[in-house]
């Protein structure tokens, strides 16, 4: 078994428990209620480089990285540092997340935030938009094009905005075919969980102009992001370089104003 499955095993298994507490009739309900998404694109395309911070505790690869006893601290410490969106990690098992996190989060600051979790079931979705994420990841690895197409279909049907993840050829192809307008290549191998910073070069340029293109892990200063955005990235997904660093804020404030100095690259469009 890859890791991926692995993880995505434990990731159904934890969905059953919730749905027989909560069925997904009633969690649609609810989600409803909810206040509406904020505009992610608007977000995402203020000027310079964006910077996408991650609330993360532990990763597969390297373990604990950081304990994070206060997640809504940490937010509020990235919106004042000028984090466009905030990621949360809700996966539980193997990244320490949770909804709680996602509730903590939402309540504490008023930047999008994206729930980062392993999506392969429309519950999830509504169960992301009742917990106050304006955005959800999609990993195209984890999912049959069929489930892809109607996982982003129903993300844009609730207001929500789908980051779609990929690693090879073949998958951003399929996240093209699917309609995904914000892309994510993630550097880090799903099954030797490496990071190699090249797959994005190698990636961004058969990606179409007007998609937004966004370079996900292994950034560990300004440099990376720099080198990123001069391979066309539009905005960097940041978790490690953050929470181990003694002092998160003041870590993402380098990065911001790197993303946004008049020498940082920027794509052409
Ligand atoms: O900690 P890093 O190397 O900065 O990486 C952040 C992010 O890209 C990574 O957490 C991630 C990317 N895609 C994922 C999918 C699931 C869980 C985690 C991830």
């Amino acid at each position: 078994m890859t890791v991926l499955e692995d993880i995505v095993e434990g990731v159904r298994a934890d969905l059953a428990t919730r749905e027989a507490e909560l069925p997904f009739d009633e969690l649609k309900r609810r989600a409803a209620e909810v206040a509406p998404p904020r505009d992610v694109m608007a977000a995402l395309r203020e000027s310079g480089i964006g910077v996408i911070a991650e609330v993360k505790r532990r990763s597969p690869s390297k373990g604990e990285l950081a304990s994070i006893a206060d997640p809504a601290a940490l937010a509020k410490d990235y919106a004042d540092a000028g984090a466009r969106v905030i990621s949360v990690l809700t996966e539980q098992r193997r990244f320490g997340g949770s909804l709680a996190d996602l509730d903590a989060v939402r309540a504490a600051v008023d930047v999008p935030i994206l729930r980062k979790d392993f999506v392969v079931s429309p519950y999830q979705v509504h169960e992301a938009r009742l917990h106050g994420a304006d955005m959800v990841l999609l990993i195209v690895a984890a999912l049959e094009q069929n489930a892809l197409v109607s996982l982003l279909d129903r993300v844009e049907s609730l207001g929500m905005t789908a980051l779609v993840e990929i690693h090879n050829a073949e998958e951003a192809d399929r996240a093209l075919e699917a309609g995904a307008s914000v892309i994510g290549v993630n550097a880090r191998n799903l099954h030797t969980l490496e990071v190699d910073r090249d797959v994005f070069s190698r990636l961004a340029p058969g990606l179409p102009m007007d998609v937004y293109k966004v370079a996900e892990s292994g950034v560990r200063g300004p440099g990376d992001l720099m080198s990123y955005a001069g391979q066309g990235a539009d905005a960097v997904l940041v978790g490690e370089g953050l929470v181990a660093s003694d002092d998160p804020k003041a870590a993402l404030v380098k990065l911001v104003t790197a993303g946004s100095h008049p020498a940082c690259p920027r794509p052409s469009r």
